[in-house]
């Protein structure tokens, strides 16, 4: 199968401390296969002939940063993060605003704490959407049974799953589109946990391209064991 692929922005908030992995650093500073977990979340948008430019959200008094080998690259530009991971888009995108981006260019905005991105689904994302007057996300269906809980744990019901997806990242919208959601539900005090949500609160409908389930967030302990082992085999 062929894509047409479009030119694009990408945007990695990665201002987040990582309190859930509870490690002496931001978890997108550890190790995995010899570079950081930052490292690997950049590297498939750098190693990408559409890319334009790459904004990384950095909080303002992290010092791992500049020891990166992408902190010198000229196409990667550094701003400030925010208090939540949506403020740190919000800062990525005012930064490609204000630098002569377009409304109607095309952002895809990554998790840094996502460092197993493959080529073959940041292709198809981009392919599969290079015509759709949304955009939308790489995302993967339910696999397990699922169900709700009572408060004391206890299970009540099974949910029907066919129609339950989990959210990944890269999530890939218009600039000005996006700008304009996540700001609004931001001054609306909406609950944003990512980009798609900023859009359906816009009342849009994100599309959903099925993607590899080893795109992990690392966001626990166990996640980055998992994915060592996984490069170990490499
Ligand atoms: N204020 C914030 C919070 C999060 N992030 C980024 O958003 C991504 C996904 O967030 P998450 O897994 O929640 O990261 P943390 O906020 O670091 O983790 P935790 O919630 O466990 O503290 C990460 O790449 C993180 O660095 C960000 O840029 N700015
Ligand atoms: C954006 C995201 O990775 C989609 O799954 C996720 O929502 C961000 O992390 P969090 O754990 O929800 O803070």
């Amino acid at each position: 199968m062929s894509f047409s692929s479009p030119a694009f922005w990408a945007v990695i908030p990665a201002a987040g401390v990582g309190a859930r992995m509870a490690a002496d650093r931001p978890k997108q500073y550890l190790q995995l296969g010899g570079r950081t977990i930052l490292e690997h979340s950049l590297g498939c948008f750098l190693d990408h002939p559409g890319l334009k430019g790459l904004v990384v959200s950095i909080a303002s008094d992290d010092p791992f940063w500049p020891f990166l080998p992408s902190a010198a690259d000229p196409r990667v530009v550094r701003v400030d993060g925010g208090r939540e991971r949506a403020d740190s888009v919000l800062n990525a995108l005012l930064h490609l605003h204000a630098h002569g981006a377009c409304d109607d260019d095309w952002v895809l905005v990554h998790d840094a704490a996502r460092p197993n991105l493959s080529r073959e689904d940041l292709d198809k994302l981009l392919g599969e959407l290079a015509d759709d007057p949304v955009g939308g996300l790489l995302a993967v269906p339910a696999r397990d049974t699922l169900k709700k809980v009572d408060k004391q744990g206890r299970a009540v019901a099974t949910i029907d799953r066919s129609l339950i997806w989990q959210a990944y990242t890269p999530q890939m919208f218009r600039l000005g589109a996006l700008h304009r959601a996540l700001a609004d539900s931001l001054v609306a005090d909406a609950n944003i946990t990512d980009e798609s949500s900023a859009m359906e609160w816009a009342g849009l409908a994100p599309r959903l391209i099925e993607g590899r389930s080893d795109n992990i967030k690392v966001t626990r302990p166990e996640d980055l064991e998992w994915l060592r082992l996984r490069w170990v085999n490499r």
